[in-house]
């Protein structure tokens, strides 16, 4: 589905990703470890566009995307950051940015669709979690502990039906009774999306119950499984 091919990502004189080559495949759930600064997070930059690599390419069902830009590949890469604030509006409610990620990679229409809350979230999404995260749908966002945001942001992340879903440790804020409720919550998302995912973690230990596979990075070098 997307497939990289000889990848090198420069920062002046400092190569922080090296000469990178895999492939994702549909339904893949990657967990990507390594120590900080690895380039881990420079890898899912570089799959969601908002890096542009020295050399290499990067296809998507033997396309090549590799000059796509970032807005664009949004329609079919959708990426969480380990701040929450990066992925939503903190004075907005629950609902209101709920109904703004509908509208993601287009420009058009944001007065329309603020109004425009997508219903079915809570019967298909919200009320199966049992976290009663339905309740909290007329409260600002930034009022939402940090699990319940992150969970949010995940569902926002994934109302454009991405083919792949790029997790930068999502629960690296979050006591451990939060990260096993996201978790499950991940697990069971994304596997009844059918959705590639790819999710750095320094937790392998907690996770590994979520992955088909393990890549681990290590100084710019990637080693697949
Ligand atoms: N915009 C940038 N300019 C210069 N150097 C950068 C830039 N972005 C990242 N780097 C460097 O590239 C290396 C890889 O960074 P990256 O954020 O990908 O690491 P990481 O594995 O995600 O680390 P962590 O686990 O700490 O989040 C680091 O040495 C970092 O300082």
């Amino acid at each position: 589905m997307i497939r990289i091919e000889n990848i090198n990502i420069e920062f002046g004189e400092f190569k922080a990703l090296q000469n990178i080559n895999c492939s994702i495949n549909e339904k893949d759930f990657i967990l990507i470890l390594g120590h900080n600064g690895a380039g881990k997070s420079t890898l899912l930059d570089t799959i969601s566009g908002r890096l542009t690599p020295s050399s290499g390419k990067i296809f998507r069902n033997n396309t090549d995307i590799t000059s796509l830009s970032e807005a664009k590949r949004a329609r079919f890469i959708s990426r969480v950051f380990q701040n929450t604030h990066m992925g939503s509006v903190a004075t907005m409610t629950v609902a209101e940015n709920l109904a703004m990620a509908t509208l993601k990679s287009k420009t058009a229409g944001f007065k329309k669709a603020i109004h425009n809350f997508p219903e079915y979230i809570v019967e298909e999404t919200l009320k199966p979690l049992g976290l009663r995260l339905e309740e909290l749908l007329q409260t600002p966002i930034g009022k939402l502990s940090g699990g319940q945001r992150q969970i949010i942001t995940i569902v926002m992340a994934t109302l454009c039906e991405p083919d792949i879903l790029l997790l930068d440790e999502p629960t690296a804020a979050l006591d451990p009774v939060s990260t096993e409720n996201l978790l499950q919550f991940v697990n069971k998302f994304t596997k009844e999306r059918k959705m590639a995912t790819m999710m750095i973690t320094h937790d392998e230990q907690r996770a590994k119950f979520l992955a088909n596979r393990t890549w681990v990075l290590q100084k710019g070098i990637l080693k697949t499984d």
